[in-house]
Order: C-alpha cells, then structure tokens, then sequence
C-alpha cells in the first residue's frame, strides 16, 4: 500500500510538536521533513534543530529532504538529530556516491531527489546504492504549488528502471499530490507520497491522508 508522508511546511512553524503529533494520530506513515538553504532553492527552512525538537513527539520516521547546496557537511548532524531518511538533490553535488554513501554508514535510508527538469539517467548508476528515490513533481521551494503532469510518466519509467534490474528502491513523488492525482500516481508506481498542503490545508487532515491513500 502506498505510504502518505505529510510535509510540516505546510504546518504550523509555532506549534510543530503538535503538528507531528496529530499526523501520526491521523494515520500518517512518515514525516516529511523540507529544509531549504536560500541557495539551492529561493526559501529558507530549517535545519538540524527542528528535527531534534520534533524527533521526541512521534515515532514516524522522519523523511529529511535536504534542498541545499553542497549537503555532504550536513548529513552527520541531521543523522544524529534523528533522521531516519536523508534525501539529497542530485543537482546539489558533483558528490553524489560519496554523500549517498555517508548517509548509509551514518545508519539512516538514503534518497536522491531529481528536479523535474532533470533526466531519470541521472540516478541510473548508482540506484543500487538507494532506498529511495524522490521525484519532485513541481520545482521545489514551495508548498502549494501546481502538479506537473509530466512527473506521471516519469514514475512509471523510473519504476520500470528499477525493476529491470530487481531492485526494490521505493519512489517517493514530491509537489502538488492531491486526491485528485494520487491514484493515477498509485498506479504509475509511487510508493510513497508527499503531501503538503492537501493534508494540512483539509479542515479534516485524517480524511485528507485516507483519500490521498485510496
Ligand atoms: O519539497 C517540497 C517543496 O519544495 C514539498 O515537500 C512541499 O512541501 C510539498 O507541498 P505541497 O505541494 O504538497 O503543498
Ligand atoms: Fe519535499
């Protein structure tokens, strides 16, 4: 079934204690985690403080997107602030097995996060050293924006990529999920989906992540 990963970009920056608590208790399966450097991206989040701060109010694990240049230095500490997943741009690094390759000796499940702009080539030499791969399905920096439609056939390339060769990297789709696209992204191969404001801005959010899961 597919995984539904809320992003507490779209939460309350005051209360995100609260915020992560009521996702696990309306059913979400992890917590996605958007930080943002104001270089790689025009926005500016947070950094490995809020995961320390969030990290004892669920046991969900913590989907850490890093949307930073150069995001190597930045690994260890997100690591031991209680990251679970670490996700790095591929357009970030010129270093893309080392940093991939510090994420999984740091002990957490490493991603790589691909613009949708970029080729799914990209990844190809090194989807045997991922357990995740992220695709973004608008340009990232922001919540609530628009779903490209491209970002559908992409999953299903990218999952017939990785079934060739017998592996079992999930794909997680970032950017404009709603109800109305969750299913054809099902469909496409998603294994897990982002959802920012389709879940934050519902004034039902338990409903909203059952109808995103279908
Ligand atoms: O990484 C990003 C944006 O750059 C996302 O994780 C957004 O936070 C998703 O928000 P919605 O598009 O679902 O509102
Ligand atoms: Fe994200």
């Amino acid at each position: 079934m597919v995984k539904i990963a809320p992003s507490i970009l779209s939460a309350d920056f005051a209360a995100m204690g609260d915020a992560v608590r009521e996702m696990e208790r309306a059913g979400a399966d992890l917590i996605h985690v958007d930080v943002m450097d104001g270089h790689f991206v025009p926005n500016l989040t947070f950094g490995p403080p809020m995961v320390s701060a969030i990290r004892p109010h669920t046991r969900l694990p913590l989907d850490v997107h890093l949307m930073v240049e150069d995001p190597g230095w930045l690994v260890p500490l997100f690591i031991r602030a209680g990251a679970d997943y670490v996700t790095v741009h591929e357009e970030g690094t010129p270093h893309l097995h080392r940093v991939v390759t510090a994420i999984r000796e740091g002990g957490a499940k490493a991603g790589v996060a691909l613009n949708p702009a970029t080729p799914l080539a990209m990844v190809e030499d090194i989807l045997e050293e991922l357990d995740m791969v992220l695709l973004m399905s608008v340009n990232p920096g922001f919540g609530g924006q628009s779903f490209i439609p491209k970002a559908l056939e992409r999953v299903e390339r990218l999952k017939a990529m990785i079934e060739t060769r017998g592996l079992s990297t999930l794909i997680e789709v970032d950017g404009g999920v709603t109800a109305g696209n969750a299913d054809q992204l099902k469909r496409a191969g998603a294994d897990i989906l982002v959802a920012g404001s389709a879940v934050f801005g519902a004034p039902d959010r338990p409903k909203a992540i059952r109808e995103l899961r279908g």
